[in-house]
């Protein structure tokens, strides 16, 4: 699992230690580890080290101390380091120890302004050091202007030499990843002590590039995180296993409603997203040529007429391929949210919610459905206010609708209406293709069918209480990621059609679940020889 803090958390997990004098002891492991990490990255594009370019651009405060422990790192190691001080001072120590070690200082003015850009530009490696966690708001006056000319300079000259941002790009809020002013969009971010959350937000996850985390000694005093990712180890623990007993009905199943004369394909996205995912049974309920099309396309699928009340299921999925004028399907859709029963509910289902849900339904709107959701409830944000800040939007959507909120985009995001939010990026931009979002609804239902009354294996992974809801949508968006992205792999790494994303879902599932859970999937199997 990736955990993430935000600033305000690893500040306060320093506090013991800086009491204790190790301020210098913890930038100094910080420095190191961003040093290595240049290192690492230049050498495995085989750059020669000795000799190669360097340049730190330096804030006043300590995220400038780090860069330039790290630049005097550099420096030792044979490395033309230049630092560009950006403010009116600097770190005392990391200044004294860069002169040291050979490093030239550069103060930036507006007449050296163009000069320093053009060596940053053309250096085999820049380290973003001028904000951190202390920043408030973005780069402003000639900081700014250097991070406008440097980006403006690479562009035109084609330059590729390495970005690294230390602890975080700066201009980018830690806490909730909003960009405020230009920022330098970075091939690394060598993170301390934790990820912060603004790293895993869009558009804060857009500049950071690769996130590494160095440990600094604070770990032990971070509280619980306020963000965390599934990886595959988790997913393998959160994934449904059917016992040797199991029938169809005890592994789950799910009602859909979804479909329209307009869009019957949603329908069959769906219910194959679903029957991917591993539930024991799938019916649909919908217009009689849309349940024709289910059923020539999905023969597994048992469709039916009746209401609501009449289908025995262990959860819904709503919405997906449905508008505002299929009032019969929307009134199954309203049914389904009041059943008391897991629902997912997308597109289609979003605008016609009650005001107020529970956690156990689990909304999953992109970022255009929420800005409409937001003008419902009576907020002006637009779909660019929701791109701009979508870790706050979301966690906004979570508290003022009750429900679970995912939010589809290149970072998906799952809020519950309090406690933790998980962010999942485990996809390719391929997954933008129509039909995409049905075929997740159908892997969130299908996982929700399934959910049980076990509780356990949530709790193991301290995801306590309604929390659960939020990590089976994450679960269902990090299955649908990945199989996304096997899919094209499979086609070199070439486009995908959303129906391909289902067929390769389930030897996704396979092998994270083989690769943590070979114990329950041996104790289950026949094919191992009787002992
Ligand atoms: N604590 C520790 O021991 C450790 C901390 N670590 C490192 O410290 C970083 C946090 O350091 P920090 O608290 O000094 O804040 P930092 O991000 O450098 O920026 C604040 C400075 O910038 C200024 N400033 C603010 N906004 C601005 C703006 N928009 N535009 C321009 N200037 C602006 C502000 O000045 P002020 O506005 O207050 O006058 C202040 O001087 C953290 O990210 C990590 O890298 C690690 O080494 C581990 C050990
Ligand atoms: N750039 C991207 N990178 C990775 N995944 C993406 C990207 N854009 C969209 N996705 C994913 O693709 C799916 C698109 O869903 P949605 O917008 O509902 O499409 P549709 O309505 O056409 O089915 C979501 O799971 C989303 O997270
Ligand atoms: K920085």
């Amino acid at each position: 699992m990736i955990t993430a803090y935000t600033g305000t958390q690893v500040r306060a997990a320093e506090e013991p230690l800086l009491a204790d004098g190790l301020g210098d002891v913890l930038m100094q492991r910080a420095a190191y580890g961003l040093a290595a990490a240049v290192v690492n990255e230049l050498k495995s594009r085989g750059s020669r080290l000795n000799g190669s370019r360097v340049v730190v651009l330096v804030g006043k405060g300590n995220n400038g101390g780090d860069g330039l422990y790290a630049g005097a790192f550099l420096a030792a190691r044979g490395m033309r380091t230049t630092a560009v001080l950006t403010g009116n001072a600097a770190h005392p120590g990391g200044l004294a120890a860069f002169e040291r070690a050979g490093g030239r200082v550069q103060r930036l003015t507006e007449a050296e302004l163009p000069a320093l850009a053009a060596e940053a530009a053309g250096a085999d490696a820049v380290i973003d050091a001028v904000l951190g966690t202390g920043a408030k708001g973005g780069l402003r006056g000639s900081a700014a202007h250097l991070i406008d000319a440097i980006t403006a300079t690479r562009d035109a000259e084609h330059r590729d030499g390495l970005l690294v941002a230390c602890d975080l790009p700066s201009g980018i809020d830690a806490d909730t990843g909003e960009a405020a002013g230009p920022v330098l969009p970075a091939d690394i971010t060598v993170t301390f002590g934790g990820a912060k959350t603004g790293l895993l937000a869009d558009p804060g996850a857009d500049y950071a590039g690769r996130v590494l985390v160095v440990e600094i000694g604070i770990e032990e005093h971070l509280p619980a995180p306020s963000m965390r990712r599934l990886e595959e180890a988790d997913m393998a623990r959160l994934l449904p296993h059917p016992s040797r007993r199991a029938q169809k009905y005890s592994r789950g199943v799910l009602g859909v409603v979804a479909g329209s004369e307009n869009y019957p394909g949603a329908a069959v996205l769906a219910c194959r997203g679903a029957l991917a995912a591993g539930v024991g049974m799938v019916r649909y309920l919908g217009p009689p040529s849309v349940a024709d099309l289910v059923r020539q396309s999905c023969p597994e699928v048992v469709c039916s007429t009746g209401t609501v009340a009449e289908n025995r299921v262990q959860a819904w999925l709503v919405g997906s391929g449905m508008g505002p004028h299929d009032h019969e399907q929307l009134t199954r859709a309203r049914d389904a949210i009041a059943s008391d029963l897991p629902v997912v509910a997308d597109a289609g289902a979003l605008p016609a919610l009650p005001a107020m849900l529970a956690p156990h339904v689990v909304l999953t709107p992109h970022a255009g459905e929420l800005a409409s959701l937001f003008q419902r409830l009576g907020h002006g944000e637009d779909r660019e206010a929701v791109e701009a800040g979508t870790l706050a939007a979301v966690r906004q959507a979570a508290v003022r609708t009750g429900a679970t909120v995912l939010l589809k985009g290149a970072t998906t995001l799952v809020a519950a209406p309090w406690g933790t939010t998980f962010s999942q990026a485990d996809g390719t931009p391929w997954l933008a293709t129509a039909g995409s979002g049905d075929v997740l609804a159908g892997v969130i239902g299908a996982l929700l069918a399934q959910a049980g009354a076990d509780v356990g294996r949530f709790t193991d992974l301290g995801i306590e209480g309604d929390g659960r809801w939020a990590a089976i949508a994450a679960l269902g968006a990090a299955l649908h990621g990945r199989a996304g992205k096997a899919a094209s792999e499979a086609a070199s790494g070439g486009p995908i059609a959303a129906g391909g994303i289902a067929d390769a879902l389930p030897e996704i599932w396979g092998k994270v679940s083989m690769l943590s859970n070979y114990g329950a999937w041996k104790r289950n199997s026949h094919s191992q020889p009787l002992r």
